[in-house]
């Protein structure tokens, strides 16, 4: 096994009525021991009790002194969360004694540990792979039931075991293509085998083509589908962005070109996390700065799934074809909803015309202001959203890391089936069939995992997990 200095760390939250400090290394029972004394008769220190116990007991300071009347929780290795031998110690949820405690700890043998490192020890000691360390920090990150279903299924190992598969598959190919060299002399085995050959690698490309093309979902689901809010400025954007997020968000004021820069937030819309943007106002203008961010308005408008293009319906639209033009040719491919905004004002909606320029875009009338019609908007939101179904059992990449390695993992099998089609040798096939298996291996880690990449990924991980 692994072996690895004691660490320890506050794994719960502040503010709560309990508090559990975390410890794990070798020397994890016998650090707890010298500062806690078990309530009961029996005598027996946390060393001599039987693991999966809890004991109830006091800590005390150097002096003596009780800091906290505690439970603490005993794991042997290699049966706890990291592998090694572990203890909890559940105190009373004070800042102050929690803090007293890992003094304690730090002075009888322990070190502070840093981020993520009781999931890296999990990982290290082979309790989970890379991809279902990665899946903890999403699972504690998740915040609607798509992005904790996705989690799970990949903490449990579901996008390991598509892998696993996936790498059998190109060992068996390897094998096949190896064999194909032994026997290369006979000319008309050669043909029989080829076509059988690229059926196997055309089966590969199908699963590795569809994971990469399952991170546009995955992203939408983890990061939120981007919902671009654009139009003319004094529209209402910045209103309507406050209205569906429920919060006073952006600055709201009757001066055209409040808004300079791009404002993002995300919100949860019946189980659907929606990324909203909203955008400076487009206008014509001299000024340097409102320009850049009328750029930035566009760039958005192109990144986005969904566009709400507000519109002013109580102020005449003297150049709404030429506005027309700017947005509709960028709306291609998007769900375009065109938000007639300002409805307790008199006005009329140029409907009709619209229809015409864009017969796809779906009309709504709202108030941004009095908030009426948002909940319809929303309704239509959760209709253009159209995420598929998520199951348990579906594995779709969320996690850019895997992605970058799946998508070099696709170029290499791609060039195995051109090697192939143009009839080269084996020994040059079997190259990227490497390659191929390399960048799948990147993806759940191994020997081939390098500290930096171990560092990138644990640093953004909460400390005590
Ligand atoms: N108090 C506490 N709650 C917690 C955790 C923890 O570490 N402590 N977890 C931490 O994230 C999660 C639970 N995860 C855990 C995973 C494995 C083992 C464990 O003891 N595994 C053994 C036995 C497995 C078995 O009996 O099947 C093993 O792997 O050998 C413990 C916790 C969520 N809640
Ligand atoms: N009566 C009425 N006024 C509204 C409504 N929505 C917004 N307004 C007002 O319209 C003005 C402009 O609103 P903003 O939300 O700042 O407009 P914007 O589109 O973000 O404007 P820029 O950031 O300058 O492009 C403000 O005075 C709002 O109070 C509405 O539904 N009804
Ligand atoms: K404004
Ligand atoms: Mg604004």
């Amino acid at each position: 096994m692994y072996t690895q200095d004691t660490i320890c760390a506050v794994a719960t939250a502040q503010g709560g009525a309990i508090g559990i400090i975390r410890v794990s290394g070798p020397e994890a029972i016998t650090v707890a021991d010298r500062i806690f004394s078990p309530a009961s008769q029996d005598g027996l220190p946390l060393s001599g009790r039987k693991p999966y116990t809890l004991t109830f007991g006091t800590i005390r300071d150097a002096g003596g002194e009780v800091v906290d009347e505690v439970l603490v929780s005993l794991f042997r290795a290699p049966h706890s969360y990291t592998g090694e031998d572990s203890v909890e110690i559940s105190c009373h949820g004070s800042s102050y004694i929690l803090q007293q405690v890992m003094q304690l700890l730090i002075r009888n043998g322990c070190r502070a540990a840093g981020p993520g490192e009781f999931t890296q020890r999990a990982f290290l000691n082979g309790k989970m792979d890379l991809s279902q360390a990665e899946a903890v920090a999403d699972l504690i990150a998740s915040s609607s039931a798509a992005t904790h279903r996705l989690a799970m299924n990949q903490m449990k190992g579901g996008f390991s075991k598509e892998l696993a598969a996936l790498r059998e598959k190109l060992l068996h190919l390897t094998s096949l293509m190896e064999l194909e060299l032994d026997f290369s002399d006979h000319e008309e085995l050669e043909f029989a085998d080829r076509s059988e050959l690229k059926a196997i690698a055309a089966q590969i490309e199908q699963v590795i083509g569809g994971l990469v093309r399952s991170f546009s979902t995955g992203n939408a689901i983890k990061n939120g589908i981007p919902v671009a809010i654009i139009g003319e400025t004094n529209a209402g954007k910045s209103t309507l962005l406050n209205a569906l997020l429920n919060e006073e968000r952006a600055i709201v004021s009757d001066i055209h070109g409040t808004t300079r820069d791009v404002i993002e937030d995300t919100m949860n819309i019946g189980g659907v996390t929606f990324r909203f943007i909203d955008t400076a106002g487009i206008r014509e203008t001299s000024d340097t700065i409102e320009s850049l961010g009328i750029e930035r308005s566009f760039q958005k408008l192109e990144q986005a799934d969904i566009v709400l293009w507000v519109i002013d319906r109580s102020a005449p639209h003297p150049d709404f074809s030429r506005l027309a033009g700017q947005i509709l040719p960028r709306c291609a491919g998007k769900h375009l909803i065109v938000v007639w905004n300002k409805a307790d004002l008199s006005g009329t909606d140029a409907t009709v015309s619209l229809k015409e320029m864009f017969p796809q875009a779906e009309t709504i009338s709202i108030s941004a202001k009095a908030k009426t019609g948002i909940r319809e908007l929303q309704d239509m939101l959760l209709r253009a959203a159209d995420i598929p179904e998520i199951t348990q059992s579906n594995v779709i990449v969320t996690n850019v890391r895997h992605y970058e390695a799946l998508s070099k993992a696709l170029e290499a099998i791609h060039r195995v089936q051109e090697s192939m089609d143009m009839g080269l040798s084996g020994d040059l096939v079997s190259q990227d069939l490497r390659e191929c298996l390399f960048h799948l291996a990147e993806i759940v880690g191994g020997e081939i995992t390098t500290d930096e990449v171990l560092g990138n990924i644990f640093k953004h991980f909460c400390i005590g997990k």
